[in-house]
């Protein structure tokens, strides 16, 4: 007999709130999951338990299919890089099956949990200040932002179904962090449309950094706008909606059709970092191992997933990263705990209440990726010869920039990042 384990592989935060938010969700599916299906759940940055941590568990009670799904809203860098390599590394190792599920995504569930914060605060509001009519009231929906646009346009579609659900006056959406708007930007011009109130929701699963990033500058514009009345939504978190999408995300991956997998993508080489060096499964390998087998992805019908992934087609302002190579960047930050350097503000010269961002705008792009590693171990970036020296997660055979990860075309926009930086 087989036995089966559920692996939950949460993002992971230095926000030590963040975590114990996500391990009590992760310690509620259990019960909307067959009852001998073992299930346990690791963090790709910061936090401990780590990914591999979880698969060693699952490994040592004996499970002989593991079900991995990612603990994300939408697929970018995180669902469709870094989760799906450090799970084939895993399986690769290991010799054991590790099967990927999709991310939560567009779901009319995710959308009635988004829904019923929104109501919360507007019931809150109605009840603290007085009725104000939602024709009244401007909705702005806040995304964590990435550097993937599909991902970037699902918030959108998110925050409309929201707003033509709901019946909001009006609507704007900001992101958190890498694309624009950012949240103040997008806040101050929402202040000049006349609303009364203004809700901001922010689109998370979970509290953490960027949650007081959202909160932060909504109180800052707040204080030049007495005459608006903001209100700050509650997030996501373990809404029993949100329950239901992740154990769908599970149990969906032991039906017959297996759903969209990151983990099997026929468009792109992956590179597995290895302990004695990397391993590259060439696109073509992936192919010959999926022929015969019913994956969607090779349906003349593409799923969801695949339809707009910059990965797979060339996708308006984002042709170049076609068929770029699948790797993770996130063997840096794993594990170092939720009190890495940069967790408390106090610490931080350029913040006060809350972390703007504004320490990561001088990084080189590589450094986008590599900041946190710099600190504490070091890596010079050396191109072309092979180094000696072993370092624990032994990414260092194929440092060698081989590759060109395209940066974020928007960059520089002048609402985006760079809105954050203190002028003067
Ligand atoms: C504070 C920080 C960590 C720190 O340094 O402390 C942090 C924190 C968190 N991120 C979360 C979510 C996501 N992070 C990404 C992506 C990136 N996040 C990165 C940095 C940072 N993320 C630091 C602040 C940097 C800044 O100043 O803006 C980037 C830039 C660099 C990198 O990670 O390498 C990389 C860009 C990759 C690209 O180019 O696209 C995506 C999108 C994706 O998948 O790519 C999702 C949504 C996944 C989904 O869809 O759910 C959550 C959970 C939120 C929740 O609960 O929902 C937390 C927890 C928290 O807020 O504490
Ligand atoms: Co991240």
């Amino acid at each position: 007999m087989s036995k089966t384990g559920v692996m939950i592989c949460g993002h992971g935060s230095r926000s030590q709130a963040a975590v114990d938010e996500f391990s009590v969700l992760a310690e509620k599916l259990p019960a909307l999951l067959p009852q001998d299906w073992l299930v346990e759940y690791g963090y790709l940055e910061f936090a401990n338990p780590v990914i591999r941590d979880g698969l060693d568990k699952l490994r040592e009670a004996g499970c002989d299919r593991i079900l991995a799904v990612p603990g994300m809203l939408f697929a970018a860098m995180h669902s469709k890089n870094d989760i799906p390599t450090v799970l084939n590394t895993y399986a690769a190792k290991h010799g054991i099956e590790v099967s990927y599920g999709r991310e939560l995504g567009v779901d009319p569930k995710m959308v009635a949990a988004a829904g019923a914060r929104i109501q919360e605060a507007v019931e809150k509001a109605n009840a603290d200040h007085g009725e104000v009519a939602l024709h009244d009231t401007c909705l702005v929906v806040i995304g964590r932002g990435a550097s993937d646009p599909d991902a970037n346009a699902n918030v959108s579609k998110i925050a409309r179904l929201l707003q033509e659900g709901m019946g909001f006056g009006w609507l704007e959406v900001g992101y958190s962090g890498v694309t624009f708007p950012l949240v103040e930007p997008c806040l101050r011009h929402t202040s000049k449309l006349g609303y009364k109130r203004v809700i901001v929701f922010p689109y998370f699963l979970f509290t953490g950094i960027l949650i007081d990033r959202i909160y932060g500058f909504t109180d800052k514009v707040a204080a030049d706008h007495p005459e608006i009345q903001f209100v700050k939504a509650g997030y996501l978190n373990d809404h029993e909606q949100v329950l239901a999408t992740f154990a769908e995300r599970i149990t969906e991956q032991a039906g017959a059709v297996p759903p969209p997998n990151c983990g099997t993508c026929l468009f792109r080489t992956q590179e597995l970092a290895m302990e004695d060096g990397k391993v590259v499964i060439t696109a073509e390998d992936r192919a010959k191992a999926a022929e015969g087998t019913a994956h969607p992805a090779l349906a003349s019908v593409p799923p969801p997933t695949c339809v707009m992934c910059k990965y797979r087609v060339q996708v308006l302002g984002f042709e170049a990263e076609v068929g770029s190579v699948q790797e993770s960047h996130h063997h840096h930050v794993e594990g170092q705990g939720a009190s890495a350097p940069g967790s408390n503000v106090s610490d931080c010269k350029l913040c006060d209440l809350f972390c703007t961002g504004e320490c990561r705008l001088d990084m080189g792009h590589h450094h986008h990726h590599h900041d946190h590693s710099h600190d504490h171990h070091h890596h010079d970036h050396d191109h072309g010869h092979s180094h000696d020296h072993s370092h624990d997660h032994g990414h260092h055979h194929h440092h060698d920039h081989d590759h060109v990860h395209a940066e974020y075309p928007h960059a520089k926009h002048p609402l985006g990042p760079e809105s954050a930086r203190r002028k003067g």
